[in-house]
């Protein structure tokens, strides 16, 4: 197959005119590239004819037999356990045993009322349900079994929702996503002509520089109509022969729906097998697809081309009326309305039943049965080079993250302007301490408070950052884009200079205004201390971020990572007071390791004066007592304190990168094959 046929004109320039211009009703920028566009002969031929590289996987057929899902009733709520023997053994029914077929240059419609199971098909066939649901039956891809692998490397899913690092522009999206999916045979010269070309087919030329924005208002982004053909986009570099595509219409307005539906519909006739979920579809977008899929409470209600299935509803004595929208005719006619429960299932199954005996239906049989069986030798072929290397992984998601931290307007200022204010605060409210008796518990106050700022302020920025990233995450690791280390390496990495420049600035602040040590070795022992609490703060940061997956559980989960080791911190308990039980929460405290640091530089053989009268009433006589009444010994400055903060850190990365890893990792488990 040709380049112009795999990529043809018609789809670049449908009517002449970009989607773009359809949608927004302006005239094309005249840019040079523009140009060659509509002179039908842009420059191209840096792009090899990539549809080779699918052999005869180049145009699927997807067919699926008898498909049946159910979902566990009753979860018992957050105690599973207490679910009801009888509950634990019944099912809900989601998919009662559907068949079809969808062949290459074809656009089918998954269409039903809400809960008939639309997306439960669309995923079962996608390989992308929730791992809970029971699966059974056959699905295959030109006659040979559907695996994982397959899908992976022959599809691509389309989902509902439009996830994209706000700080990045339309065209960065796709480079990102060309750089790691085009694979390692892939030249970067050829990569970039594809995304030019992805960028012209979709019409997003003209925002290729706009940044995709952030939720809020932050950053304003381009339009959702512009989101949603970035997902395509993202999706077509592959040029996969099948995509999935669920609800593309979704938050659109009837106009711009129009448009995306007729450009995924002009997709299709490059010989793509296109499938997608659709609501209540105009009569025009209706119009557009080739073929029709009507679920109706698990059942299979139709399945053949749109114009059939008019005669198919009035020969089960539902004809669309005149002028009606066969659309809305079909979703009314199969939904169950409250209220009226009993009469609509009997509609449902007087128009399920009459499926199963029409033509429509032999039709589907005899398809199935005659599908091609291709060489399944290809898939390894197919899968070859088609991952990126461990570097570019790495270098990719570091350039990313890169930019959106630089370009993430309140990111740096903000944490610079929090730890200015905190240190000043700090400083100022201890600033002259003196030496003299209460100058112990004033020192004590202000070393706590820093390490205590420095932990908030860290933890605080991660928790609420990764988890809005993770949902991208999961997408890009879903689609073999890269490993789980490289998904969270770089962005540790990028946390380094923030920990040493704001630590630094903080303590500076610090100890210049407050009465503390003045001896070099006091400032860098205090600073070194700092830096090792930021950091362990940023990966507990980590691990609350990628065990709550969500900022706002994340938020509620911040205070109880950091009270219980706040509590036996050293200040609040006496070192010997702390009870047994509560001894694994104490030696597993960063507080109590950076606190003691801190005390035995701050107060390690230094002059305390007694200020009161009689002298019998000063406690201290000097720094050394201080530590013996906080039950410190010196030598544990640098080892065990500091270095057990260092392996807490390590640790506690580790478990975030474990996390991390549950939390993305694909847990969808291969369809139950049922002999049939
Ligand atoms: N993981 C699940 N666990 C339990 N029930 C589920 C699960 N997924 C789907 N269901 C149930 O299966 C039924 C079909 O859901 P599905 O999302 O496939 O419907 P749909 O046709 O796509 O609906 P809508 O148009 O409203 O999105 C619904 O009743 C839904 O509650």
């Amino acid at each position: 197959m040709s380049l112009d046929e795999c990529f043809p004109a018609v789809i670049v320039l449908p009517e002449n005119s970009n989607v773009e211009d359809v949608e927004t009703n302006h005239k094309p920028i005249s840019s040079p590239t523009e140009k060659v566009v509509s002179n039908n002969s842009l420059d191209f031929s840096a792009i090899d004819d990539d549809s080779n590289r699918f052999g005869s996987y180049s145009k699927v057929t997807l067919s699926w037999e008898d498909i049946r899902v159910s979902a566990p009733v009753g979860s018992g709520g957050v105690l599973p356990c207490l679910r009801s023997k009888k509950n634990k053994d019944s099912k809900k029914q989601i998919l009662k045993g559907v068949s079809g077929i969808c062949k290459p240059g074809t656009f089918m419609a998954i269409m039903g009322a809400s809960g008939a199971g639309k997306t439960t098909l669309l995923n079962t066939l996608a390989m992308k349900n929730d791992p809970k649901l029971d699966e059974t039956g056959s699905i295959l891809v030109n006659g040979k079994p559907l695996t994982r692998r397959k899908t992976t490397l022959l599809s691509a899913y389309v989902q509902q929702e439009d996830f994209f690092i706000g700080t990045l522009t339309v065209k960065e999206v796709l480079l990102f996503h060309a750089t790691l999916r085009m694979g390692r045979n892939v030249s970067m010269k050829v990569k970039r002509a594809k995304v030019e070309k992805v960028l012209h087919e979709l019409g997003l030329k003209k925002v290729e520089n706009s940044l995709c924005g952030m939720p809020g208002g932050l950053i304003r982004g381009i339009s959702g109509g512009e989101k949603k053909r970035l997902s395509v986009a993202c999706e077509l570099l592959m040029n996969p022969p099948l995509l999935f595509i669920d609800e593309p219409t979704s938050g659109l307005d009837s106009f711009m729906a129009r448009n995306i539906v007729k450009l995924i519909g002009k997709l299709a006739k490059a010989n793509r097998t296109i499938l997608c979920t659709i609501h209540q579809p105009t009569s025009e977008v209706f119009a557009m697809f080739d073929q029709l899929y009507l679920v109706a409470e698990g059942h299979c209600a139709y399945t053949g081309s749109c114009k059939d299935a008019l005669s198919f509803f009035k020969s089960v004595n539902y004809p669309c009326p005149e002028n009606f929208n066969p659309a809305d005719h079909y979703i009314f006619t199969m939904a169950i309305v409250p209220g009226e429960e009993e009469e609509c299932r009997k509609r449902v199954d007087e128009i399920t039943t009459g499926f199963t005996k029409s033509e429509a239906y032999a039709e589907l049989t005899r398809s199935i049965a005659a599908v091609a069986k291709s060489d399944d030798a290809d898939v390894k072929a197919i899968l070859e080079g088609s991952t990126s290397e461990f570097s570019a992984q790495l270098v990719a998601n570091f350039a990313r993250s890169f930019r959106n931290v630089t370009r993430n307007p309140g990111y740096t200022k903000i944490r610079l302007m929090q730890c200015i204010v905190i240190a000043l605060l700090g400083g100022l409210a201890y600033l002259d301490i003196g030496n003299g008796q209460e100058s112990v518990q004033d020192k004590a106050g202000l070393l706590f408070f820093t390490i205590t700022s420095v932990t908030f302020s860290s933890i605080m920025v991660i928790g609420q950052t990764l988890p809005v990233e993770i949902p991208i995450i999961k997408r890009e690791y879903s689609n073999g884009m890269y490993g789980v280390g490289p998904a969270i390496l770089p962005r540790f990495l990028l946390e380094i200079p923030y920990i040493v420049i704001l630590t630094m600035v903080q303590w500076i602040i610090v100890w210049g205004i407050a009465g503390l040590r003045r001896t070099v070795a006091n400032f860098f022992t205090g600073y070194v201390v700092s830096l090792l609490v930021a950091t362990i703060s940023t990966t507990v940061g980590y691990f609350v971020a990628t065990a709550a997956g969500d900022p706002v559980i994340a938020a509620a989960f911040t205070p109880l990572m950091i009270l219980p080791f706040f509590l036996f911190g050293g200040l609040y308990q006496n070192e010997a007071s702390t009870p047994y039980y509560f001894y694994p929460v104490k030696y597993a405290s960063w507080f109590r390791y950076s606190f003691a640091s801190l005390l035995i530089s701050e107060f390690q053989d230094a002059e305390i004066t007694c200020n009161k009268e009689p002298e019998s009433l000063c406690v201290f006589k000097n720094g050394n007592q201080v530590l013996s009444y906080y039950h410190l010994d010196p030598d544990d400055l640098w080892f065990p304190n500091m270095f057990a903060i260092l392996i807490m850190g390590v640790i506690y990365l580790a478990f975030s990168v474990f996390f991390l890893w549950l939390r993305i990792k694909e847990r969808r488990k291969p369809i139950k094959e049922k002999s049939i």
